[in-house]
């Protein structure tokens, strides 16, 4: 018997070698797929209708900090800059580790809520995020945000928390949780310690998180300082691989783009923060077009300010439509495959499909509402159309975290109200200082 089948729904597959089914059935068995077909004789102690569904592999969210929830709407409107080093890092620095779990409940709540259901995070006190992804159900990447700052102390120190936490972290919660490196960017952490971050992450099997040129400024700032950019400052300590993944990479010229392709690096676009940091526009089209993977992300909520990936998927395709005065650029099948298969690429999970042998990270959206009908085509409805609150049903690992709109695997509202007090507290804290 099986764990679990849907059945009813249309499947959608993200699989290239797989036709999507009108009214199919998935199977799922010990947390993986074990059959997607038109009918099934096997039973299962979970039936679940999808009449009226899409059937669907759940989001992959390939770049956020997870614990800047409690930010949502702190401080808008701001320069990159100004927005950072003025407001949020001086906020931060009074965050606990109590806040940073309250936060990341909350994160974790809206991205189940959403669809989502893996991410990639970068923060503090990754222990207190480790222990709620580990409890919610939800699949993640994470890593400890090290900012050097050109402090060869603080690198040290920054550079072994970051270690610890690899080594406590990688492949918990049955593998649910993988643990990365996170040096936070080219400019904010010198050419040394990145060389030597890139050099313990082979030694420890761990996987880079990063942010690349985001801004003009960074670009600006590398070229003064080494006399060239940032990817190909990270080139020249050939920091790059099938295992880094370059959150935003705006500012590229086409031999970055060369250099990202050729040495298979994941690349996290995240449209809604560039576009509300007016960051600018990262080149997404001519990525795809050299075979590069890119994925998306929704970056923190203090510069988004929500984690769904249907919103961000609305906005990819359509910054690169104007962006290239295209509108056949990035179409909806595109941007699906972006925020699935592309992601579950750079997190190196074995899902964003729904393949028989895949993790059973499967979503269920529901079509039966007004702003979806009537319906032609499913990846247009579900790029221009949909949203974060049509999903209906998100599984994880084969377990239900949310059953038809309901989550199962946190009190939702005590999760909302301890994230609201904890951000309140925080607040009057870092008022108190100023
Ligand atoms: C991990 C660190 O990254 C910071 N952070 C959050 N959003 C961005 C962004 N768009 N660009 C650079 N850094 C960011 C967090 O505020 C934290 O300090
Ligand atoms: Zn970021």
């Amino acid at each position: 018997m099986a764990d679990i089948i849907i059945k009813n729904g249309y499947i959608l597959t993200m699989d290239p070698s797989a036709d999507n089914i009108k009214n199919g059935v998935v199977v799922i068995e010990d947390g993986r797929i074990t059959d997607v077909c038109e009918k099934t004789e096997e039973t299962a102690d979970t039936v679940i209708d999808a009449q009226g569904s899409v059937v669907m592999p759940g989001f992959v969210n390939t770049h956020t900090h997870a614990g800047m929830t409690l930010f949502r709407g702190y401080a808008d409107d701001l320069a990159l800059s100004d927005w950072l080093e003025n407001h949020i890092w001086p906020a931060e620095v009074e965050l606990t580790g109590s806040d940073v779990y309250a936060g990341t409940r909350l994160a974790c709540l809206e991205m189940i809520k959403s669809g989502t259901i893996a991410f990639a995070d970068m923060y503090f006190f990754m222990d207190e995020v480790g222990k709620v992804v580990e409890s919610s159900g939800l699949r993640a990447a994470l890593s400890y945000g090290m900012i050097e700052l050109w402090d060869e102390e603080k690198g040290k120190r920054e550079l072994k928390e970051g270690k610890s936490f690899v080594n406590e972290w990688n492949g918990k919660a049955d593998g649910r949780i993988s643990a990365m490196y996170g040096p936070h960017a080219p400019n904010t952490c010198s050419k040394e310690f990145l060389m030597k971050v890139r050099e313990q992450a082979t030694e420890d099997n761990a996987k880079i998180h990063i942010h690349v040129l985001e801004t003009e400024a960074e670009l600006n700032q590398m070229k003064e300082q080494y006399g060239m950019c940032s990817v190909n400052m990270l080139d020249s300590i050939d920091f790059f691989g099938p295992d880094v993944l370059a959150a935003h990479c705006i500012w590229l010229s086409d031999g970055d783009m060369d250099i990202l392709r050729n040495n298979n690096v994941n690349i996290s676009h995240n449209p809604v923060s560039n576009m509300k940091l007016a960051s600018g526009i990262a080149p997404v089209t001519k990525l795809l077009d050299r075979g590069a993977n890119v994925c998306l992300g929704t970056d923190g909520c203090a510069s988004n300010n929500n984690l769904g990936m249907f919103e961000e998927m609305k906005a990819a395709a359509l910054l690169q439509k104007v962006d290239t005065m295209d509108p056949m650029a990035l179409p909806a099948r595109q941007v699906l495959e972006m925020a699935t298969v592309n992601g579950a690429k750079a997190l190196d999970i074995n899902s964003g499909m729904i393949r028989k042998g895949y993790n059973a990270d499967v979503i269920i959206v529901d079509m039966n509402k007004a702003h979806l009908n009537p319906l032609y085509d499913v990846p247009s409805h579900l790029v221009y159309s949909a949203g974060s609150s049509d999903v209906r049903t998100t599984i994880v690992n084969g377990k239900v975290l949310m059953d038809d709109y309901g989550v199962v695997c946190m009190d939702e509202q005590k999760v909302i109200d301890e994230a609201r007090d904890a951000a309140a507290d925080l607040i009057s804290r870092v008022d108190a200082k100023k």
